[in-house]
C-alpha cells in the first residue's frame, strides 16, 4: 500500500488539474455603487453540451489517514465545490497516464476556499475532513455518460 503526504494548496501546484475559488488579491472591479468587490471568472464551466447546473452536497467527511480505494473523473464537464462551512477539506487528484490515474496528489484546501476541477481531470470524491460539510457544486448534466470511476490500490493519505 503506497502512502501521500497532504500538502498545503498552492495554485501553481493544482494548475494541471483545475483553478483554485477564493478572492484574488485585488478585485477585477468594484460593483454595486463601490459597495461591492468583483472577483470575476474565476473559472469556467466546462461542458460538452447539456446544462451547468448548481447543487449542494452535504457530505460525511473522512479522517486522517485515509485510504483512497476510487479515483473518477467526468469526461464531459468539469466540477467545482465550494465549502459552505467554515473548515478546511481535502482534494485528491492525480495526473492521467494511458487512460488511467497516475500518482495522487493530497491537497488540503483552507476554509473558504474552492476548486474547480476541468473536465476529465482524475479525481477522489468529495473529501471534508472530520465534520460533515455542505459544498456548493456546479457541475454538468447531460446525455452521455459523465462518470468515469476506477479502483485503485489503496493510497493512504497521511496528515
Ligand atoms: N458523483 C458525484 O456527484 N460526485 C462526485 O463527482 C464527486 O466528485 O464527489
Ligand atoms: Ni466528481
Amino acid at each position: 500500500m503506497s502512502s501521500i503526504k497532504i500538502r498545503p494548496i498552492t495554485a501553481e501546484e493544482f494548475a494541471p488539474f483545475g483553478e483554485l475559488l477564493a478572492p484574488r488579491d485585488q478585485p477585477t472591479k468594484m460593483i454595486n455603487a463601490g459597495r461591492c468587490e468583483r472577483h470575476h471568472a474565476l473559472a469556467t464551466v466546462e461542458r460538452s453540451g447539456g446544462e451547468a447546473i448548481i447543487s449542494i452536497f452535504r457530505s460525511e467527511p473522512v479522517s486522517l489517514p485515509y485510504d483512497c480505494t476510487l479515483l473518477e473523473r467526468h469526461p464531459l464537464g468539469s466540477q467545482a465545490f465550494f465549502p459552505l462551512g467554515p473548515d478546511a477539506w481535502l482534494s485528491i487528484v492525480a495526473p492521467d497516464d494511458g487512460g488511467r490515474p497516475g500518482t495522487a496528489l493530497a491537497f488540503l484546501v483552507p476554509a473558504g476556499m474552492g476548486v474547480n476541477l476541468r473536465a476529465g481531470v482524475w479525481h477522489g470524491v468529495l473529501t471534508p475532513l472530520d465534520r460533515a460539510a455542505d459544498f456548493l457544486v456546479v457541475d454538468r448534466e447531460g446525455a452521455g455518460v459523465n462518470l468515469e470511476e476506477v479502483s485503485i490500490a489503496p493510497v493512504t493519505v497521511l496528515p
